[in-house]
């Protein structure tokens, strides 16, 4: 949903700034990948220590690298292969640094073995929801559905999340539980949306081996 709606919106906002950089000599590979650091350090220095509130402002700095690469190589025309196979592969790695940061502080401090196996179960099904679509699509199949909750919709509801949880370290009382509600959605979202890939996955290779035996018989 995100994806489709406000998509357009941030590709607005950050085009000037995509144009700037381009002009600065910087490429859209450096912007990935330094986005991907900052993402990592962010998840991975505050998270495991319970700092909610500054890991999310250091990842909301670096995270929105991954609209503005794609930008960059749009603008200078230089969309290519590469750069969509290190886009999507260190989207894997970013994310996987955050839900094992909040993994990681469960297992630590946060002292919560549930919720510590719900960050890994948001961490492993995101991946896996990410894989469905790469792999389909790698077989020749559109995998025509986006599903429930995508990267973007998995992103925001535990980021936000996080961000107003860390709040609780500056006073704000009751606040902290934002956090395990926001992983509990993102884990039943995940495992939606990996229903409704897998059943897309299935009707469609149905359909194109059927039409391939078709083919074949005549
Ligand atoms: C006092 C309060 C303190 C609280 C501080 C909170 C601060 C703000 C908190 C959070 C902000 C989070 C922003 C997260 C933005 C994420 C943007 C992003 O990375 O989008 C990624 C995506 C890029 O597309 P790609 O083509 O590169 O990605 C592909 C896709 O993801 C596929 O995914 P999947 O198959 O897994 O579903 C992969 O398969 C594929 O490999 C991959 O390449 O961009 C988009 O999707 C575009 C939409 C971006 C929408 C961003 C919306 C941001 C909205 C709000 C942010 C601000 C909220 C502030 C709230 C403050 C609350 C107090
Ligand atoms: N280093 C990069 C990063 C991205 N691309 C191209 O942009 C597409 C992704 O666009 P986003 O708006 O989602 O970032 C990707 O598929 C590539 O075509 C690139 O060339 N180099
Ligand atoms: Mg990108
Ligand atoms: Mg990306």
């Amino acid at each position: 949903m995100l994806n489709k709606y406000a998509r357009a919106f941030f590709t607005r906002v950050l085009t000037p700034f995509a144009a700037f950089l381009l002009r600065r000599g910087v490429s859209p590979d450096a912007v990935t990948l330094i986005g991907t650091a900052g993402v990592v350090a962010g998840a991975l220095v505050f998270f495991p220590r319970g700092e909610f509130f500054w890991g999310t402002i250091v990842i909301t700095l670096f995270v929105f690298s991954d609209l503005v690469d794609g930008n960059m190589a749009r603008q200078a025309g230089v969309s290519s292969r590469w750069g969509a196979f290190l886009d999507s592969t260190l989207d894997r790695v970013a994310d996987s640094a955050i839900f094992g940061g909040f993994a990681l502080w469960y297992a630590g401090s946060g002292d919560n073995d549930l919720l510590c196996a719900v960050a890994i179960f948001c961490l492993a099904s995101g991946q896996v929801v990410s894989y469905t679509k790469a792999r389909g699509e790698s077989i020749g199949l559109p995998v025509a559905v986006n599903g429930l909750i995508e990267r973007a919709e998995r992103l925001v509801i535990s980021l936000v999340a996080a961000g107003l949880a860390g709040l609780h370290g500056f006073g704000v009382p009751g606040i902290d539980v934002l956090l395990p509600i926001a992983l509990w959605i993102v884990a039943v979202g995940s495992l939606i949306t990996l229903a409704q890939r897998v059943v897309t996955v299935r009707r469609e290779a149905a359909e194109a081996d059927a039409a391939s035996a078709e083919g074949g018989a005549a």
